[in-house]
């Protein structure tokens, strides 16, 4: 594996989960896999789960790993190409990715959608131009506009707790009184796709996901209807997509409760974290028999791993 951006870097999903699931046995098994290789971790945006579990998971396989917030411990990079940088950034992404391609033998990256121009987020241009001037493996710890960890380590746990061969799956939008990134929402979907599931979207009307992500999903704009025998519910924000990046409601009707978990088929909860509760879903939800975001948290570890083995297997 030379990247790891999206799944569409995956030669075998279900190699891929079974290699996470194996990690979680025998944590230290590929303790020499990672010797003497660095990674490198460049936050451009607040992290507590993938920050912390990607150190993990790389030390597990007996990497040195560098953690960098490059905003506020580092120079301002600009990505623009051919600009005068007369402005608010110190270093242009053509050096910086270049020194960091000499320190590091991987480059893990978070950058978050700005929410302002949907064409510039959907370029992805940052991960573009650290592909092009680091000229080491990149991998995706959440970009404008996927999440691959996050949606490998959602699979391992639908794996490990489904009980039906083809769950229904149903994806529901929260409320949420600022604009956040479509990113999770269009992996889960992506990601989602090749499973063996029934996915099902639910959201208003307007924030229809971008269709090349959506897939086989079944679009219901009725949460209750969606929610009719589901076997997992995962629930995320995202600001509209068609236009971009603005809040078009906050209705707290969509927040789950137990109420909207009894239209399920003893539906089980999923959620990416950070998750705000009571405004989202309810605490009865959340500390009650039907959640799993912990468990779901936890295989950050071995997605990470998973994913980071196979990028040092292609070195
Ligand atoms: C893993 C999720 C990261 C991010 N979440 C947030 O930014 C939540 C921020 C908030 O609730 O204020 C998102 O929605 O993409
Ligand atoms: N789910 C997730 O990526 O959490 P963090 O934003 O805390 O890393």
């Amino acid at each position: 594996m030379n990247h790891f951006l999206s799944i569409n870097d995956v030669t075998d999903l279900n190699q891929l989960i079974s290699s996470g699931i194996a990690a979680k046995r025998n944590p230290f098994g590929d303790i020499e896999l990672g010797k003497n290789k660095t990674i490198g971790l460049l936050f451009f945006n607040s992290s507590l789960r993938t920050r912390i579990s990607t150190q993990k998971a790389a030390q597990n396989l007996g990497m040195n790993v560098i953690t960098m917030n490059v905003g506020q411990d580092g120079w301002g990079l600009e990505m623009e190409e051919g600009v005068i940088m007369n402005g608010d950034k110190a270093e242009h992404v053509k050096e910086a990715a270049a020194v960091i391609g000499s320190y590091c033998d991987v480059i893990g990256i978070r950058s978050f959608a700005g929410l302002q121009d949907r064409e510039k987020d959907y370029a992805e241009i940052v991960f573009r131009q650290f592909q092009k001037y680091a000229e080491v493996p990149i991998v995706n710890l959440e970009s404008a506009t996927r999440h691959p960890l996050q949606s490998l380590a959602d699979c391992i746990t639908i794996e490990e707790f489904k009980i039906k061969q083809r769950p229904k799956v149903v994806l529901t939008w929260l409320p949420h009184f600022k604009a956040l990134p479509q990113a999770v929402a269009n992996s889960f979907c992506e990601w989602m796709n090749p499973m063996d599931v029934e996915l099902v979207i639910t959201h208003p009307e307007g924030y229809d996901l971008a269709p090349e992500f959506v897939g086989k999903g079944q679009v219901i704009y009725d949460q209750n209807k969606a929610l009719e025998g589901a076997d997992f519910v995962y629930g995320k924000n995202w600001s509209s997509y068609e236009t971009y990046g603005q809040v078009l409601t906050d209705d707290p009707s969509w927040m789950i409760n137990e109420a909207k978990m009894a239209l399920t088929d003893n539906g089980k909860f999923m959620h990416c974290l950070p998750l705000r509760r009571n405004m989202k879903v309810a605490d009865e939800v959340l500390d009650g028999p039907r959640s799993l975001v912990i468990e779901q948290a936890a295989n950050r570890e071995w997605s990470a791993q998973a994913a980071l083995k196979e990028i040092l297997l292609g070195l």
